[in-house]
C-alpha cells in the first residue's frame, strides 16, 4: 500500500523573501505566525550558520566566511530569524518571555498594581489622552509619590513594543532596541555600541547633556516625544541622567556567536546597571536625609530590586552544557556584581532576575569543560 501522508515543504528561501517586506511592517506578520518546526528550523540554521562564520572568520578563511553570509543573506537573514522569533513569541504558542518578568514585578510589589486593560500603565503614562481623569488620579496616588521616580526600562533585542512587560513601562520610560529594528518605537542600535551612561564614577551629568548621550535620538521615531522634554527648571529630572533601573535581555545572548562576545555582553550589561545604582545610592541618601529632617521613614520597594536584569536562556544551555552549568553562571554573575533574585525553569526556557549589588567579585573565566557527555551541547561564555 502507498502511504498518501504528504509531506509538508520547506518554506523557500524566495517564500522567505517574499514574506519579509518592507521596514516596519513585520508586526502585521505575527499576526499569522510561522509552523513552529519552520520556526525552530530557522532559528536553529541561523545560529549554525553565523557559528560557522565566526570560526571561518578566526581562521581566516574569508571566502567561506563570505559564501555563509550570502547563504544567510539569501534565506532571509535576521529579518527571517525575527519573524521566527515573533511566530515563537505569539500567545498562542505560549511565548512572551516578559509575562514571567511581570510576575515577578507583581510578586516583588515594585508595582503597586496591574495596568489597565487598554494596555496602558495609567500611573505612568503622561502621553495618554483618552484617559478618565478620575481614574487616573487614583491610581497615581495609590502608587508613585513625587519621591519615588518611576522607573526605566533598556530591552536589548525587542521584536514588539506590546509584549507584557511594556504595559508597566511608557514610551517615555523604555528603551527598545534591536540590530534590525521592526517597528518605529525599537531603535536599531547594536547594545554593543550603545552609549554607556556618562558619569558613572561621578556625579551625575546635567540633564540635557545626559539626554542626549544616554538616549540617542529614535531615527525611526514616527514623532518627538513631549514628554521626553518635560522637566521644568528647577525640579529634578530623573530620568534625564539615572540610565535604566531594569534591563531586559531575553534569548539575546545565545545569539551572540561567540562565549567571549557573550561575556561582553554581561560586561556591558553590568556597567549601564553601575551607572543605574550610583543614581539609587545618591536618591536613597538624599531621601534618608530628607526623611531625618522631617522625622519619617521612606522606602521604595524598588530599591530591593534595582538595578536589575532580566535574562532569558533556552534552558538546555545552563541545563546541558558541557561548559556552563547554572552555578558557574551564578559564578559569573557574582563576578560582575549580580546575585539571583528569581529563577524560573521551563521545559524549553530558563528565566532569571539579577540584581546588580555592585560588589563585584572579579576575574576571569574560561570556556573549562565542567560536564562531559556526547549528548551535551556547547553553549559557553567567557570572561575575559
Ligand atoms: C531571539 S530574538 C529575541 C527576541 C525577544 N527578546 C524574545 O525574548 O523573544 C534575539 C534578538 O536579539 C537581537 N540582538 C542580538 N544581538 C543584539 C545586540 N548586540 N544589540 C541589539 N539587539 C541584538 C537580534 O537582532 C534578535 O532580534
Amino acid at each position: 500500500m502507498t502511504s498518501t501522508k504528504r509531506k509538508k515543504r520547506k518554506p523557500s528561501s524566495s517564500l522567505l523573501s517574499r514574506r519579509q517586506s518592507q521596514p516596519h511592517s513585520q508586526p502585521a506578520l505575527a499576526d499569522k505566525p510561522l509552523a513552529s518546526k519552520v520556526s525552530r528550523r530557522l532559528i536553529r540554521a541561523h545560529h549554525t550558520t553565523q557559528k560557522r562564520i565566526h570560526q571561518a572568520l578566526r581562521q581566516n578563511d574569508t571566502a567561506t566566511a563570505t559564501a555563509l553570509s550570502s547563504t544567510l543573506a539569501s534565506s532571509g537573514g535576521l529579518a527571517a530569524y525575527q519573524r521566527a522569533s515573533v511566530s515563537g513569541q505569539s500567545s498562542k504558542r505560549g511565548g512572551d518571555s516578559s509575562r514571567v518578568l511581570v510576575d515577578w514585578f507583581l510578586e516583588l510589589n515594585v508595582f503597586s498594581h496591574t495596568p489597565q486593560s487598554d494596555g496602558h500603565d495609567h500611573d505612568t503614562d503622561t502621553i495618554n489622552n483618552d484617559d478618565k481623569p478620575g481614574k487616573t488620579a487614583r491610581l497615581r496616588s495609590r502608587s508613585h509619590s513625587a519621591s519615588v521616580p518611576r522607573p526605566r526600562l533598556l530591552e536589548i533585542g525587542c521584536l514588539s513594543p506590546s509584549n507584557a512587560i511594556h504595559a508597566f513601562f511608557p514610551r517615555t520610560r523604555r528603551t527598545l532596541m534591536d540590530l534590525n529594528s521592526l517597528h518605529p518605537e525599537i531603535l536599531k542600535q547594536d547594545f554593543m555600541t550603545f552609549p554607556v551612561p556618562t558619569g558613572t564614577d561621578t556625579a551625575p551629568p546635567s540633564s540635557s547633556s545626559a539626554s542626549s548621550r544616554t538616549r540617542p535620538r529614535n531615527k525611526n521615531a514616527l514623532h518627538d516625544d513631549p514628554a521626553e522634554e518635560e522637566c521644568s527648571e528647577g525640579q529634578e529630572c530623573e530620568d534625564e541622567h539615572h540610565g535604566y533601573d531594569i534591563i531586559s535581555c531575553s534569548l539575546v545572548l545565545n545569539y551572540v556567536a561567540t562565549p567571549a562576545g557573550r561575556g561582553d555582553m554581561l560586561k556591558r550589561i553590568a556597567r549601564f546597571a553601575h551607572h543605574n545604582l550610583l543614581h539609587h545610592h545618591r536618591r536613597q541618601r538624599s531621601l534618608t536625609d530628607n526623611s531625618n529632617r522631617a522625622g519619617t521613614t521612606s522606602c521604595n520597594s524598588g530599591d530591593a530590586v534595582f538595578p536589575a536584569l532580566f535574562l532569558v536562556l533556552p534552558a538546555p544551555c545552563v541545563t546541558n552544557s558541557r561548559y556552563l552549568s547554572e552555578d558557574h553562571l551564578q559564578r559569573i554573575m557574582a563576578s560582575l556584581g549580580f546575585e539571583m533574585l528569581r529563577r524560573k525553569l521551563s521545559p524549553k526556557l530558563v528565566y532569571y532576575l539579577w540584581r546588580y549589588t555592585g560588589g563585584a567579585s572579579g576575574g576571569t573565566f574560561k570556556k573549562v569543560e565542567l560536564r562531559p557527555g556526547g549528548k551535551r551541547n556547547n553553549f559557553a561564555i567567557v570572561v575575559e
